[in-house]
């Protein structure tokens, strides 16, 4: 390739299928992570205003430790970097996080510590 562009246009008719063929299941695979995030968030925005509500912290250190140590063990088996996979955990709770400060806020009850661990 002379370019820096990723086209395929050099390349051989089965090797560009076979590529095809795997972008399409890749395209697939980013859809359903797109929806799964989604019903996620969905989850969690119902758990900013339930802990808004009752004046709960926005975060749950103790609960965080609980689901890094099993979604290693799954990613373990099911043969995932569990680091990984702790690193993906980590950066989605800290979003949550920061909608369940907005939400408090908004509630008028932004001052929540975090529970102890
Ligand atoms: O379970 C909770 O208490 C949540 O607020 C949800 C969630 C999560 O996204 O899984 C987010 C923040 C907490 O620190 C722990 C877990």
């Amino acid at each position: 390739m002379t370019t820096s562009d990723t086209g395929t246009q050099d390349v051989d008719p089965a090797v560009r299928a076979e590529l095809a063929r795997l972008r399409d299941s890749i395209d697939n695979i980013d859809a359903a992570v797109v929806h799964m995030l989604a019903e996620r968030f969905k989850c969690t925005q119902q758990v900013g205003h339930l802990k808004a509500r009752h004046q709960l912290p926005p975060a749950d250190p103790a609960r965080e430790a609980r689901q890094i140590a099993r979604l290693r063990a799954l990613a373990e088996d099911a043969k995932l970097d569990p680091a990984f996979a702790e690193k993906f955990l980590n950066f989605i709770v800290a979003e949550v996080i920061r909608h369940h400060e907005r939400i408090a806020e908004e509630s008028g009850n932004g001052t929540a510590a975090s529970a102890p661990a």
